[in-house]
């Protein structure tokens, strides 16, 4: 990606670098993009907890169904995925291009929606599972799109931390509205209407990818310097990624576990302990970390200043362990808990995923995302099923599964130490803003040729 126009550094390779002031053009113009990047994944994060607001005790009969095979709706989703995201993340990097790949995964998005909203309409449960199934095969990828998307418009600059936490805030504000609006339409009106308005909010995020797609041709224009050859992508490539890329993925396993995890099962948790709690509000507890994720912005923000992206995440995951040891060995409010996860969600959410664009080259950025995401969806499915199987075989004993989770928590803490030692000595992701944007630039030189994202459209 030969965007170095939008470099604000001036590459003397010394500590001492200055940044150029950005035109306000220039920021506009990358905002305006921002705007579509946020809005191409809000109808997919939107749509997949529309079961979960549900619940299986309203969805299941209303299909007719088991409240075991409930689950199906969310683990046609995640399986699939253990595979598909990382294949969606190489085919964006060698057979599709972002922007192609971008607009295929948002129609997979779209039509599983719609095919749900049948379902709804027909009470046809087994068209429910292959809608979800449609709607896994572009969910997670179009999420590796837009990281991608949101690392190539704003790589170099330094507000890309800002970028990356605004993108998810706003994708995250799209889950807890759902948590709302949801139950509240299927009460005005029914449970497929309710089904039909996320097929609406898919048609949105359809309609920004193509405007994103058009402000990138011309973002493609105005940043190329000239036509570079690329090296083409390998599978095999994966096995290049240095050791740091793959304890960051461990990380994210380790983190997302005891968060997507919790969540999904979050709400019987919480009216086991406190059966004061109505299942709505057990509901909204639950959904707190989503809502807190909406300031992530703001700690985007600060640390674009500060840098030392890895003492955020260390923080973050002390903070997820501290919420689960909260919510299991103590009778406090779970709304501190569920706090603390939120802000510590929040600073994970804005410092991990900006550490890919340095750890890798461009070229290999959709296929780090993939990597990264489908360890992700392999370890929260098979997590999911290890917790139902659990809560099964010990009759709701919540302490087997908080086991997990606090575990979890502690050793993500144990891979961010060792994360920070090997920092010590490689200097990339524990590094003042500066210091990161310049290793930005030494990676993507000595991975040259350069794959200019203008070109593999
Ligand atoms: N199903 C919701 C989309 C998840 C996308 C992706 N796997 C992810 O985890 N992104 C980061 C996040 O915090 O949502």
């Amino acid at each position: 990606m030969s965007d170095d126009s939008s470099q604000p550094l001036i590459s003397d390779g010394s500590k001492h670098q200055q940044e150029e002031k950005i035109p306000l053009r220039e920021s506009l113009f990358r905002y305006l993009g921002l705007l579509f990047i946020c809005l191409i994944t809000f109808g997919s994060y939107y749509i997949y907890d529309i079961p979960g607001a549900f619940g299986a005790n309203v969805l299941a009969p209303f299909y007719h169904t088991s409240t075991i095979n409930y689950g199906i709706l969310y683990s046609v989703y995640n399986f699939p995925n253990m595979i598909i995201v990382f294949f969606g993340g190489y085919f964006i990097d060698t057979l599709f291009g972002l922007r192609k790949g971008a607009l295929i995964f948002c129609s997979l998005v779209m039509a599983g929606q719609i095919i749900f909203a049948i379902s709804a309409s027909t009470r046809l449960f087994w068209l429910a599972v292959i809608g979800r199934l449609i709607f896994g095969l572009g969910g997670e990828s179009l999420s590796v799109a837009q990281s991608t998307f949101c690392a190539s418009w704003f790589q170099g600059r330094p507000d890309i931390n800002l970028a990356f936490a605004i993108t998810l805030g706003f994708s995250r504000i799209g889950s807890a509205v759902n948590f709302k609006t949801t139950p509240a339409i299927a009460d005005h009106a029914n449970i497929p209407t309710a089904i039909w308005f996320g097929a609406i909010t898919c048609g949105i995020s359809f309609v920004s990818c193509i405007v994103l797609i058009l402000l990138d041709v011309y973002r493609g224009k105005k940043d190329k310097k000239e036509a570079v050859t690329n090296d083409p992508v390998k599978l095999t490539d994966i096995t290049k990624f240095s050791g740091s890329v793959w304890l960051v993925c461990l990380a994210v396993v380790l983190f997302y576990i005891p968060l997507f995890v919790f969540v999904t099962n979050g709400t019987d948790f919480i009216q086991a302990k406190w059966p004061q709690i109505s299942p709505s509000a057990a509901n909204t507890l639950v959904s707190i970390p989503y809502y807190t994720a909406a300031p992530s912005p703001v700690i985007g923000f600060i640390i674009d200043k500060v840098g030392r992206n890895l003492s955020w995440m260390t923080f973050a995951s002390v903070l997820m362990a501290v919420a689960h040891i909260l919510l299991t060995f103590s009778s406090l409010t779970p709304y501190v808990a569920m706090i603390i996860m939120g802000v510590g969600y929040a600073c994970m959410a804005a410092s991990i995923w900006v550490t890919f664009p340095v750890l890798v080259p461009n070229i290999r950025l959709g296929t780090a995302y993939g990597l990264a995401f489908a360890c992700q969806n392999a370890a929260v499915a098979l997590t999911t099923l290890i917790v139902d199987a659990i809560l099964q075989k010990t009759d709701n004993n919540w302490y087997y599964v908080e086991g997990i989770f606090i575990g979890c928590a502690l050793l993500g803490i144990m891979v961010h130490v060792i994360l920070v030692l090997i920092d010590i000595k490689e200097k990339r992701i524990n590094v003042p803003s500066a210091d990161m944007k310049q290793k930005v630039k030494e990676i993507n030189k000595e991975s040259k040729p350069i794959l200019d994202t203008s070109i593999n459209q």
